[in-house]
């Protein structure tokens, strides 16, 4: 198991009379290699539990395991955790600031203390893993679009050859285009250089077309895990938890009350409850 998270919590400002619990008790696992979905509603606890997992913040009580290195309250040295684990906060392209795309991407292997030789590899193959032209090395990254800044932040964090990439709301303010090719980007370095992908979102739909397993947080607590079929089988709770839940899966419920049999459990998508009801049609002409 990649990653092991034992009865989490933190508490921010503890101690004080600003004290406030952001995370309660959180346990849960993610396979090495995994593509994992983090949802949950504002406040819910998402970013702490990432900055947790990223060995940037210390638990106010538990223990987080990313392959060797260990996090609890006592833990004094977090540097295993950069060894593992690189995060991209939301809008990454405000952290870009040198002159050229390629200095850019260079400017954490470089911090390695790696050679001119082995940084300059590191950012082609960062290019190309986040789908970047090598004729855009040299320009400013102030000179691309949106959606291409934002692969330069995402290859600056793949040029440190993670195991572990976080990434917070990743496709924040693109458009939907933008958005999809991103997404598709992400599944593919996940799928090729077998890394573990966490990323966080508020929108359940976006995640669950790719993440093979899902963990939904609601007030600090961890309410509800599984693939995305055994999550959205929660139906409407998911707006209990804050959730804005898919219109196909209301109308999914809607059908099953009049439906007999019920529709099969395990749908994903809107095209998977459109072939069911096809399916369902067909039968009934033929019977
Ligand atoms: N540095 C901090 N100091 C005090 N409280 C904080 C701090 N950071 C977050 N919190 C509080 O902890 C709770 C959880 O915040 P967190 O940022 O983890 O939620 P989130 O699910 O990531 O929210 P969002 O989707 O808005 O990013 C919230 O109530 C938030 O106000």
């Amino acid at each position: 198991m990649g990653i092991v998270i034992e009865g989490l919590s933190h508490v921010y400002m503890a101690g004080t009379p600003f004290a406030h619990t952001a995370l309660q008790d959180v346990s849960l696992r993610m396979e090495a290699g995994s593509f994992i979905g983090i949802v949950g509603p504002t406040g819910s606890g998402k970013s702490t539990l990432i900055q947790l997992i990223a060995g940037l913040l210390r638990p106010t009580q538990g223990r987080v395991r990313v392959f060797d290195a260990v996090l609890d309250p006592e833990t004094k040295n977090r540097k295993p955790f950069r060894k593992w684990v690189s995060v991209v906060f939301q809008y990454p392209e405000h952290q870009l600031f040198e002159e050229t795309v390629a200095k850019d991407i260079a400017f954490g292997p470089r911090n390695l203390g790696l050679s001119p030789e082995e940084v300059e590899q590191r950012v082609e193959q960062a290019m190309a893993w986040a789908g970047l032209p090598s004729e855009l090395a040299d320009l400013s990254p102030f000179h691309l679009s949106g959606g291409q800044m934002r692969r330069v932040a995402l290859a600056g964090v793949l040029a440190m050859q993670p195991r572990v990439l976080i990434l917070d709301e990743p496709t924040a303010g693109l458009d939907p285009r933008g958005q999809r090719e991103l997404l598709e980007t992400i599944r593919q370095i996940q799928r090729e250089q077998k890394m573990t992908v966490i990323m966080v979102s508020h929108s359940m739909e976006e995640i669950s077309r790719h993440a093979e397993r899902m963990f939904v947080m609601h007030r600090g607590r961890l309410v509800a895990e599984g693939t995305p079929e055994q999550v959205f089988a929660h139906g409407t709770r998911l707006r209990e938890w804050g959730l804005e839940v898919p219109e196909w899966i209301v109308l999914a419920e809607e059908l099953n009350r009049n439906l007999h049999p019920p529709l099969p459990q395990g749908i994903r998508r809107e095209e998977d409850l459109a072939s069911s009801l096809l399916a369902r049609w067909k039968e009934g002409k033929s019977g």
